[in-house]
């Protein structure tokens, strides 16, 4: 090796160093070609002096260090160059020419120079990225001597890198609050929230672990895309997640090679006029800041084109970019980095890869927002707190031992609350208003009644209006709480900002300048209170101070206000926005709802613009006219009028909940009739949950006259299962529900406790369910034993989970159809359901895919098999079941007649299950299909199959797809139809 026969050399001459390595290369040449024996080495770092590393890794040096600009100032200040060999350097015409130049001088003036050389490319980590594996190879550590040196970064690319990083770490530390001094550390209260992957057909993936694999290669299902697409309900936390991610890297602690963080607000690019053109240099820097005077030679700019895969952007709000100038399918226009353009086509252009191609991109919207998948990379959807989250988030925001243990008692009360409170926003609501009303009322308390999303609001703009009456130093510590004193006290400014956000709900306005703030007779001591906060990224647009309400859903909040307040308008205009939203979607009189189905005009137009600001608009105005809030809005309103509002609100959503129940699609099938509900019925059940009103969810309970309703992908989360519960309660038949693909989890299950009594189907597929629920669903299930088909396929059920399905089994005696595929069910739990399903006279169709009940749990379902008098369709697929178990399924089999589909899919069967399999063929016993794909049986074990298969007249097919069988091989088969290959 070559660190032995340096080591055996006092101190080598140059001579004998050029012969060790000369050796030693030429020993290594052999061994690089695989003739065994020693490993060739290059020299690290303190075997051989500087300029020999210097020397033998030249051209990789001259090709990675870049920046010769920084080199030579390092060089300069510390005295190892003078001014003229600096002017010798810049002689040279190109860079690298200069490297070399450089290297040639080190060499020659000694080996300290060249350590130096080393160090600074050590130490200017930035300019020098591309070498620090090297430095690791060379396991490069500076001396004693070199520590004492300094070390200038004048290296433009990594100061302006600094720079970004100084920055953005400054503007990312707080979280924003109503009042900027109780603003809190991002790193105090960010909680990790429930990441969930999607692939392009928008199936889950299963979740990310943290932020860093938003960047990584997990679940990139279009290489060609650079969009890393990132949707989640309002509140659901993408800014913050974006927040979270920029606070990282300026921390240099997000795993990206980035150099550049480039971050932007889709709001942003509609601010500009229809004829403003920009260039992509002033878009990245007038949002930045412009790189330092000493980038005379623009290499900043230059090192984003040449390097875009090194730039991140993170770009927010998609959904608020107004129709009009973005339709990425018809983006036709390129731009060059040279050229001006609006920025919105610099928006496309970049998006669309054909700008900067290979720069990451982050981009956030509300879910429901379309963008082409073949821009975007990966999916991600926010799912807001899990349980688990929202357990270290109480814990992290309540310090106090006496609120912490408050709240939690009142979460633990409320499946509800939780339910809410799963959404960061609204839980930052009510854990802020808690404690600030705690603070200042000796007697308050979280409602105990099912809280609606309406009273979170109502209780928030209590604490804003509580702040600005008494201002804290004058409060008198501890008085009684009197919410309507509180809102008449501050009615002026409440109806100054509700008459505001009313008018930028109007106009779908979301930004305010300060002639339209001061036309609401705003003062600048209404600013105080914290509905509004300044926009100060906007000022760089040229525009004056701009403002904006604390959250999209707070704007939508007040403008419901102030068509509840407002006793000068019509008292029809408060449908205004009920009217909009059934405007926007052609022919369907469908209200509150979003605009699922669009003429291609209308979709051309509204592709990108979501109306969500109105439906929260609509829910609100439910809430605040509802019977429950007129305590406060009699103080508030003439009673006369309030009634009046209420009374035609109520009359528009029978009359629109009868016609939008009508006109669903409905279909027939062999078990009645069923109904596919698109996502705006869930905004339906939204507003007639804040209604509270009996009446009307009576009514809609009656109008689903289908007996069974389909909610899957409707994007409901846990807390829209108390809206569900509300209308069905009022349901006297039976109903089927399929709730698959949603976001219900256990808090949505234990909202829907009392409807289960009238469910016989229930389907929770892909909600996150875990054992906990399934424990509610056996006590409510077995209860009233109506139940036929019970869907939890793709949750978190374990073992545990699995003994309280097999009650169901054994307690439901009209169960028919379980699946339970993709769950984490072992051997023990499958021997629990395979016994349950032995007792069963009613199953027909299990589907256990994707758990690892393995031999053991084979052996049990065997035993159900033998005999069995109902089971029709079985799937054991991928469970990693052996021969061994194969074999006993086989043989139990040969004393069963009713079953007729059997999957085998993805385990380990060999050759050794083949004799077995065929045997049950040969018998005959009326199996139609069975399914073998993906196993290790051979020709051999095949060719055993395709002779039994002469005497069985029942089977229609054995797939055998992916099994060790050529090619060649597969051919021998051709004959036999019913050995299916493909
Ligand atoms: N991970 C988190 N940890 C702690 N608090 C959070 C988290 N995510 C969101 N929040 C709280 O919720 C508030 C709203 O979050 P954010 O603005 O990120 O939502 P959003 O999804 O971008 O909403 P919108 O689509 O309406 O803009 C934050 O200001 C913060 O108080």
């Amino acid at each position: 090796m070559l660190l032995i026969e340096l080591n055996q050399l006092d101190t080598p001459t140059d001579e004998e160093l050029d012969a060790v390595l000369c050796i030693n290369l030429s020993r290594s040449i052999p061994n690089m070609i695989g003739n065994g024996g020693e490993e060739f080495l290059p020299p690290t770092f303190g075997q051989v002096p500087p300029s020999r590393i210097i020397n033998w890794h030249r051209e990789l040096l001259v090709s990675r260090a870049k920046s010769v600009q920084c080199m030579l100032d390092n060089l300069l200040q510390s005295d190892f160059f003078c001014a003229e060999d600096v002017e010798i350097v810049r002689r040279t015409p190109t860079k690298s020419d200069q490297m070399r130049k450089i290297l040639e001088l080190i060499q020659c003036k000694g080996e300290d120079v060249c350590e130096y050389f080393i160090y600074v490319l050590y130490k200017v980590h930035d300019a020098y990225m591309d070498l620090q594996p090297w430095l690791e190879d060379i396991q490069y550590q500076p001396s004693e001597p070199m520590l004492m040196i300094n070390v200038v970064n004048s290296d433009p690319i990594s100061r302006y890198c600094d720079t970004l990083r100084h920055e953005l770490g400054r503007d990312t530390q707080f979280i924003m609050s109503y009042a900027q001094q109780e603003e809190a550390r991002l790193e105090d209260l960010y909680t990790p929230t429930q990441m969930e992957l999607i692939n392009d057909r928008g199936e889950s993936l299963g979740f990310l672990q943290n932020q860093d694999q938003l960047l990584d290669e997990s679940g990139v299902f279009n290489p060609q895309g650079d969009v890393v697409y990132i949707t989640g309900d309002a509140g659901m936390g993408k800014s913050l997640l974006l927040q979270k991610l920029q606070n990282l890297w300026s921390k240099g602690e997000l795993r990206t090679d980035a150099v550049f963080f480039f971050r932007f607000r889709c709001r942003m690019f509609t601010a500009f006029q229809e004829t403003a053109e920009l260039s992509l240099r002033d878009l990245l820097f007038k949002h930045s800041r412009y790189p330092d005077d000493d980038d005379p030679d623009d290499e900043v700019f230059e090192y984003v084109v040449r390097h875009p895969e090194r730039t991140v952007f993170t770009f927010d709000g998609y959904d608020e970019i107004e129709g009009g100038g973005v339709d990425l399918l018809s983006a036709e226009q390129v731009v060059s980095p040279e050229d001006k353009a609006h920025p919105l086509l610099l928006l496309n252009n970049l998006l669309c890869g054909k700008l900067l191609r290979g720069s990451q991109k982050v981009l956030t919207a509300r879910t429901g927002t379309e963008l082409p998948n073949r821009v975007v990379r990966k999916k991600v959807s926010l799912r807001g707190f899990s349980p688990a989250n929202l357990q270290s988030y109480v814990a992290l925001h309540f310090t106090t031992p006496e609120h912490r243990q408050l709240v939690s008692v009142h979460l633990d009360a409320s499946p509800h609350l939780c339910g809410l409170c799963s959404t960061p926003l609204f839980c930052w609501i009510v854990f802020k208003s808690f404690k600030h009303l705690r603070a200042v009322h000796s007697d308050f308390a979280l409602p105990e009644k099912c809280i609606t999303l309406t009273d979170v609001f109502v209780l928030f703009t209590e604490v804003f209006l509580s702040r600005w009456a008494l201002p804290a130093r004058r409060l008198p510590k501890k008085r009684a709480r009197c919410t309507s004193e509180t809102f008449k006290s501050g009615l002026g400014s409440l109806g100054a900002h509700a008459t505001l956000a009313l008018q930028g709900m109007e106009k779908g306005r979301f930004i305010f300048n300060q002639e339209e703030v001061s036309a609401c007779d705003l003062t600048e001591e209404d600013l105080l209170l914290g509905f509004l906060r300044p926009v100060h990224r906007y000022d760089a647009c040229g525009g004056e101070a701009t403002y904006e309400f604390l959250h999209m859903t707070l704007q939508s909040f007040l403008a419901a206000l102030a068509l509840v307040l407002d006793n000068s308008l019509d008292v029809a205009s408060i449908l205004q926005f009920f009217t909009e939203c059934k405007r926007k979607r052609e022919g369907l009189n469908l209200p509150c709802a979003s605009c699922v189905t669009k003429s291609s005009k209308l979709r051309e137009r509204d592709v990108f613009k979501s109306n969500e600001h109105l439906q929260f608009t609509n829910l609100f105005l439910c809430g605040l006219l509802a019977k429950d809030q007129s305590s406060l809005m009699e103080h508030l309103v003439p009673p006369v009028l309030l009634k009046k509002k209420r009374a035609l609100l109520k009359a528009y959503l029978s009359t629109s909940i009868k016609s939008h129940l009508r006109g669903l699609p409905t279909y027939k099938s062999g078990e009645g009739t069923r109904v596919h509900v698109l996502p705006n019925f869930v905004w339906m059940l939204r507003c007639i949950f804040e209604t509270g009103s009996n009446d009307v969810a009576r009514l809609t309970a009656k109008g689903i006259t289908a007996n069974f309703i389909k909610l899957g992908y409707c994007n409901m989360y846990s807390g829209d299962c108390t809206a569900l519960n509300f209308v069905l309660q009022h349901r006297q038949k039976q109903l089927g529900v399929d709730m698959d693909n949603n976001n219900i989890n256990d808090y949505g299950v234990l909202q829907l406790r009392p409807s289960f009594s009238k469910m016989t189907v229930v389907r929770l597929c892909v909600n996150q369910i875990s054992d906990s629920s399934v424990k509610v669903l056996a006590e409510e299930l077995v209860k009233h034993k109506i139940v036929k088909v019970l869907g939890l396929y793709s949750n978190h059920i374990t073992d545990t989970g699995a003994k309280y399905v097999a009650q169901i089994i054994e307690g439901c005696p009209r169960l028919r159809v379980l699946k339970l595929g993709k769950n984490k069910i072992t051997s023990v739990g499958g021997m629990c359901l395979a016994n349950a399903i032995k007792m069963s006279t009613s199953i027909f169709d299990v589907g256990m895919w994707g758990n690892t009940v393995g031999d053991e749990g084979a052996k049990g379902f065997a035993e159900a098999l033998r005999n069995h008098p109902s089971l029709n369709s079985l799937s054991l697929s991928v469970n990693g079941i052996t021969s061994e178990g194969g074999k006993i399924l086989a043989e139990a089999l040969l004393e069963n007649t009713i079953l007729r589909i059997f999957w085998l899919v993805e385990n380990k069967l060999t050759d050794e299950v083949a004799p077995h399999l065929a045997k049950l063929v040969k018998a005959n016993t009326g199996l139609s299909h069975l399914w073998l794909i993906s196993n290790q049986l051979t020709a051999i074990g095949l060719r055993l199959l395709q002779e039994a298969l002469a005497h069985n007249t029942a089977l229609k097919e054995i797939c055998v797809k992916g099994n060790n069988v050529s090619e060649e091989e597969e051919k021998l088969f051709e004959a036999n139809k019913r050995l299916r290959f493909h």
